[in-house]
């Protein structure tokens, strides 16, 4: 008998082509998605070595960082020139070496990560990478996926394999039922925060537990897109009957004949009895509260109901690098969460900007108004996903009480758009990271689930979304 396998030695073993004496390895890569702020160079190295895109139909290109999100945008002159240059060069690459893509023009583009899943490119056991840290997200199908940097995204475009040395195992198991209002973000935020930011360096974590597998795809999502900032090179699901559900019938997905092989492959993708784990982590899914960052990075996290700590509470270097976070952040330690007054409400992001999250914010605000003088925003995922949300009528909660409706992209998650905080704003936030300027120069974040942003928006502080349900 062989050795109990992770599901992560069963994806890496079926992926690695070759093997060095010291682990090295030569993995073969079945989906490349790429967007346009890491793949400019990488298209220019191959075209200067006169090199073509070996497997184009498993590359995936859409331009989503830098465009703009209000209507005209399709016109060059919305964009700054640096903008501009990235998002043309795409056009042109993408054409050029006969990827598939999706431009701004087709209602098909959105956020790279939301992009991938909702066409059915992104599979379970499969590896899937690209130049986005953010490429975690995909392992909620039960596939290997992170992010490379832009000379393996040429490497990958090139040879369609990356060379990679093999992770460690990490188990993050969150046990029995989420408490109403409590979401895939706040599980995510709140492993963070048990963790820290390095708890996963050189891991790959599976997450699992009851509560992980109660979650929709969307939800699972939104928990392996946060790998990252919990420090790992992935997170990743086992596929179940959640998973081949919603993969069915997407436009990529294997086909009527095609499915049953698929399907014999994907029900061997789960961790073994008895399989060794590095390194274990629980959480009691019950105890798991909404959540909010007080800080600049994502393990600052508390419950709503917490209070900003105080610095000499933490330990070590830790004591002045939460001196220097409340200081930026516009805070006193004692004061209470709830006290902390919001300006902008951003929602969107490949975190929590699918409809599911979109679902979860409109039921909160049905009907409300947002606070008087708030900037809101919903940034839907992807062109789809804002046609669905438009269907539903979710469109309409959101304007009427007072969102801005956008179209798809990153926006203010990072702001490389004119989406953006000004000086000293203070944001609600769906997206992933609270860093320092990330959503503007000396803007301030605050992450938190759909429904807290929601909440968030009407009564004008951090609020409890439990209060407003
Ligand atoms: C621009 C890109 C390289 C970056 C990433 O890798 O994550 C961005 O998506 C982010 O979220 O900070
Ligand atoms: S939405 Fe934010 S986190 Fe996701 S890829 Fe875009 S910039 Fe990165």
């Amino acid at each position: 008998m062989t050795a109990p396998k992770t599901l992560y030695d069963k994806i890496w073993d079926a992926h690695v082509a070759h093997e060095s004496e010291d682990g090295t390895c030569l993995l073969y890569i079945d989906r490349h998605l790429v967007h346009e702020v890491t793949s400019p160079q990488a298209f220019e190295g191959l075209r200067m070595a006169g090199r073509k895109v070996h497997s184009p139909e498993k590359t995936i290109a859409v331009p989503d960082h830098n465009v703009p999100t209000t209507a005209g945008r399709e016109d060059p002159s919305q964009m700054t020139e640096e903008s501009r240059i990235q998002v043309e060069a795409l056009d042109k690459n993408a054409r050029e070496f006969g990827v598939h893509y999706y431009p701004v023009s087709d209602v098909r583009q959105g956020i790279v990560h939301i992009v991938g899943p909702e066409q059915g490119w992104t599979l379970p056991g499969m590896t899937v990478v690209c130049g986005d840290s953010h490429t975690a997200t995909h392992g909620a199908f039960g596939a290997l996926a992170h992010g490379i940097g832009t000379s393996e995204v040429e490497h990958v475009l090139a040879t369609q394999t990356l060379i990679q040395k093999k992770s460690k195992n990490m188990k993050v198991e969150i046990t029995g039922k989420l408490k109403p209002g409590v979401t895939a973000k706040d599980i995510t935020l709140a492993v963070i925060g048990e963790t820290g930011t390095g708890g996963g360096t050189g891991y790959v974590i599976e997450y699992c537990g009851e509560a992980i597998r109660d979650l929709s795809m969307e939800g699972r999502m939104t928990v392996c897109n946060m790998a990252i900032e919990g420090g790992a090179r992935a997170g990743l699901i086992a596929p179940d009957e959640t998973t081949f559900e919603y993969i069915k019938g997407r436009p990529h997905a294997p086909k009527a004949g095609q499915w049953e092989q698929a399907m014999e492959w994907w029900k061997t993708l789960f961790t073994d009895e008895g399989a060794h784990f590095d390194k274990v982590v629980t959480l009691k899914g019950e105890e798991i509260e909404p959540v909010v960052t007080w800080g600049t990075s994502p393990e600052d996290v508390l419950p709503i109901s917490g209070v900003v700590p105080a610095p000499e509470s933490f330990k070590g270097g830790k004591v002045e690098a939460a001196k220097r976070a409340i200081e930026y952040m516009g805070l006193t330690a004692g004061q209470k969460l709830t006290d902390i007054q919001i300006d902008t409400v951003f929602i969107g992001s490949c975190t929590n900007g699918r409809i599911e999250d979109l679902r979860a914010a409109a039921e909160i605000l049905k009907g409300k108004k947002i606070k008087d003088g708030m900037r809101a925003m919903v940034v839907p995922g992807s062109g789809l996903v804002r046609a669905q949300a438009e269907e539903e009528g979710l469109a309409d909660i959101f304007k009427e009480a007072g969102f801005e409706w956008r179209m798809a992209g990153c926006s203010m998650c990072l702001a490389m758009n004119p989406d953006q905080l000004s000086e000293g704003e203070r944001c609600a936030s769906t997206s992933n990271r609270n860093f320092e300027g990330r959503q503007g120069y000396k803007g301030r974040t605050h992450l938190v689930s759909p429904a807290m942003a929601a909440a968030a928006a009407i009564t004008g502080h951090l609020t409890d979304v439990r209060d407003l349900m």
